[in-house]
């Protein structure tokens, strides 16, 4: 079983803005609210691309039951924790720039993250555990780290999508797949990731720290696998990009949607690569359609 787990949801809401003014009141030219936070993203990929998974984490209030009712319509498994506090509203802007506002989250009591250990307990050896987004400031930085080392003891795939000191601390339990941004990765070693040959040097210094498998995404430049038989680098598709929020998610997502019925790396990867750009491609998250389609222009090259 395939579970993502998302500690702080969202409801994003899209607004598109043909000229947005600053300190004016500007208006839409089109609008969407989707549900969001990265695993419940993922949890929405896999389902597109005929993979079921069990969507976990916080839930609270009326956009907390708003994200319920999309993934129960879309038959989508979820078994979410409730709070005592509204699930957040993150803003994403699209005009001239794409700009985020995403909000803090609500406050996860102790016992509320006990009750997520407590589900993590009865998982089972050889199952896959997403551990993808922010953590909500109540919640220590510890988290992932700890869920991270759960998961080692029980023989459970843990993959972390983070970012920062939670994604660090987790880094020594082995994680099976990490998937940073080039971004990301430049952060967690104070640094400037710009080149596919910086990516490659420093995704070699995670696997250095344990970690089993990395994806350093590159946006528009493309995308590097790592792992210890091999080092490989793949272009993306030509296309308009309409709405990154969710692409690095579907990048997750292609390629867990090959791993987990046993297909090889490069494969994987080329299905998390084309995943990823459909969803750049898309208003919403990516179609199997579409994914297939583009699957048809990416070339992955060994590096030796
Ligand atoms: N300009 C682009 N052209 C083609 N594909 C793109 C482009 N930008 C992003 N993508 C696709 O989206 C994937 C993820 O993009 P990126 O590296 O920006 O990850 P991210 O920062 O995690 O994404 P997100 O926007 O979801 O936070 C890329 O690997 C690629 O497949
Ligand atoms: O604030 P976080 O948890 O880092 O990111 C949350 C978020 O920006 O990530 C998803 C896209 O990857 C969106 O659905 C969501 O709004």
């Amino acid at each position: 079983m395939i579970y993502t787990c998302t500690l702080n949801p969202s409801i994003d809401y899209l607004a598109r803005v043909e000229d947005f003014k600053e300190g004016q009141i500007n208006r839409t030219s089109d609008t969407f609210i989707y549900p969001g936070g990265k695993g419940i993203n993922v949890s929405r990929v896999l389902k597109h691309l005929g993979i079921e998974s069990t969507a976990l984490g916080f839930t609270g209030g009326f956009t907390g039951a708003f994200i319920k009712d999309f993934l129960t319509q879309d038959h989508i498994q979820h078994d979410f924790i409730e709070v005592s506090e509204v699930t957040r509203i993150n803003v994403k802007l699209k005009s001239h720039k794409e700009t985020e506002i995403n909000g803090q989250g609500p406050v996860i009591s102790m016992e509320n993250q006990q009750n997520l250990l407590q589900k993590i307990n009865n998982m089972s050896k050889g199952d896959f555990l997403l551990l993808a987004g922010s953590i909500p400031p109540s919640i220590s930085d510890d988290f992932y780290a700890d869920i991270a080392k759960k998961c080692k003891d029980k023989g459970i795939h843990v993959v972390i999508d983070a970012a920062g000191e939670p994604l660090r601390k987790a880094l020594k339990h082995q994680p099976f797949l990490i998937k940073p941004n080039h971004h990301e990765l430049g952060e967690l070693f104070q640094t400037n990731v710009h080149t596919k040959e910086d990516a490659i040097f420093y995704g070699k210094k995670l696997l250095e720290a344990g970690v089993q498998n990395v994806i350093v995404s590159m946006a528009g430049d493309g995308a590097i696998f790592l792992n210890k038989d091999s080092v490989l680098v793949s272009n993306v598709p030509d296309g308009t990009v309409k709405n990154s929020v969710g692409a690095g998610d579907s990048v997750v997502a292609g390629f867990l949607s090959q791993i987990t019925q046993e297909r090889d790396y490069a494969t994987a990867f080329l299905y998390g690569v084309a995943a990823g750009s459909a969803t750049a491609f898309s208003e919403d998250l990516c179609t199997l359609e579409q994914v297939e389609s583009l699957r048809k222009q990416i070339i992955i090259e060994e590096i030796l």
